[in-house]
């Protein structure tokens, strides 16, 4: 079905009011100019493939932003808006549409400039259903067997979710079983589902969780080490190190000027980065990573620890998104992540012992651990991301990584 001028104009008013209530639109306050309709992509079955193109207040250049919509006769709680004669609706919380989708994957072949993939031979699954968890995309479960995971935010050229789940296959991460892309961009990607999977995050505080941090450990240095057969390893030169410390001075700088809270610190923390960099041996490894790990993104299965979502910092450019870089960013991704469920709901003695067991873990299968300056620069602009994440996301979060930032200042700057 093709869209009237009149039903574009339509749903472009609806998305603008729409849009900034979903999580995944990660655009904080910053308001909504308007909403243009890049490209709209019939799949059949009243299921369409949209992408808006989103411009904000303040941003030069516009968003943009995938949206699966389906056309039905009558309105549920998933409605966007009423068109001509059809409601259109988030497919994503369609069961029939999610499987007519499934199909088209399962099928493989090209629609349009849209190519569907599977790189397995699909079975049939359960029914679809939406995941409720609060995402930076949105997934549909597929039974017990599949997760399907819309990338919300658009970027073209190549994925690492795909370029990862086609180059590596170990345990420790999910298997990609299928791909949705249009022309140079992946829309989607359908992976190995680990039924009754438990994520780090919820099972922080359990007891026996010192045992399984270790065994995270062991994940996280399988992964780097397989990560560094697919796609090579160096290792880290002097001018890597200050490329990385400038890096990390600029994002201190950007995220100054959008979160106040971190005005008092900015200078110590500046210094902070510099030493670190001074301080950092060249010589460790420097490869693919996850690069946004944490206790979210790690589940604990009946298989040991998967760990998912190898997108990033899910606003990086994607080109950055690919860079190498030093294992110490993942492994502090677990660290800060430890520190925030100490900071939510659990106690610090807890995270101590967590943190202290995930490190012996790591170090017993890598083989050592990483450079402590360097181990330091990563906790400093984690810790530094987090605060500018947590303002635009979460402002009632943003209290735990700017404790960490104080931390940090206090102990580090004072004992140099
Ligand atoms: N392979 C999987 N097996 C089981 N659960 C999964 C799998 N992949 C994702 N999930 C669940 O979906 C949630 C969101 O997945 P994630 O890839 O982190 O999405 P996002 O990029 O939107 O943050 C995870 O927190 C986890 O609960
Ligand atoms: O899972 P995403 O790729 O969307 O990652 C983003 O969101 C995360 C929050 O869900 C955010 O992680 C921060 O909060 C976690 C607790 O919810 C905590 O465990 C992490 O340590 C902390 O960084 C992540 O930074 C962001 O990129």
């Amino acid at each position: 079905m093709t869209l009237s001028a009149w039903d574009r104009t339509r749903l472009c008013q609806a998305l603008a009011g729409w849009l900034p209530e979903r999580r995944w639109f990660g655009a904080g306050d910053r308001a909504v100019e308007r909403v243009v309709l890049a490209e709209v992509i019939d799949l059949g079955r009243g299921l369409l493939i949209v992408f808006a193109d989103v411009s904000l207040a303040g941003e030069a250049e516009p968003r943009r932003y995938q949206l699966p919509i389906g056309l039905r006769a009558r309105p549920g709680a998933d409605a966007i808006t009423f068109l001509s004669g059809v409601w259109a609706c988030d497919a994503a919380d369609d069961p029939a549409l999610m499987g007519h989708l499934l199909d088209l994957i399962a099928g493989g072949g090209v629609r349009g400039s849209t190519r569907f993939t599977a790189e397995v031979p699909l079975l049939p699954a359960g029914p679809a259903r939406r995941l409720t968890a609060d995402q930076s995309n949105t997934s549909v479960i597929y039974g017990g067997s599949y997760v399907l995971k819309f990338f919300r935010r658009l970027f073209p050229g190549p994925h690492p979710e795909v370029e990862i789940g086609r180059a590596v296959r170990t345990p420790t991460i999910a298997p990609l079983l299928g791909v949705v892309e249009h022309e140079d961009t992946t829309l989607a990607v359908l992976q190995g589902f680990a039924a009754g999977a438990v994520s780090g995050w919820d099972l922080a505080g359990t007891p026996g969780f010192a045992g399984r941090s270790g065994a995270l450990g062991e994940a996280v240095a399988v992964t780097h080490e397989a990560l560094a057969e697919a796609f090579g390893r160096t290792t880290l030169s002097r001018t890597d190190i200050r490329a990385a410390v400038d890096g990390m001075r600029d994002r201190l700088a950007r995220t100054a000027a959008e979160a106040t809270v971190l005005a008092p610190y900015v200078g110590a923390l500046d210094a902070l980065l510099l030493e670190a960099g001074r301080l950092a041996v060249p010589g460790s490894p420097l490869q693919r990573v996850h690069g946004d790990l944490h206790l979210g993104q790690v589940l604990a299965t009946g298989r040991g620890w998967l760990l998912i979502d190898f997108e990033g910092e899910p606003a990086a450019p994607i080109e950055q998104r690919a860079a190498w870089d030093s294992p110490a960013r993942d492994v502090v991704g677990v660290l800060r992540s430890l520190d925030y469920a100490a900071g939510r709901t659990v106690d610090r003695s807890w995270a101590t012992t967590a943190e202290r067991e995930f490190l012996a873990g790591y170090a017993r299968k890598s083989g050592a651990l990483p450079d402590p300056a360097l181990l330091r620069a990563y906790q400093l602009d984690k810790a530094i991301y987090e605060v500018g994440y947590e303002t635009r996301n979460r402002p009632d979060w943003a209290g735990i990584p700017l404790r960490a930032v104080e931390e940090f200042v206090s102990t580090w700057g004072r004992a140099g």
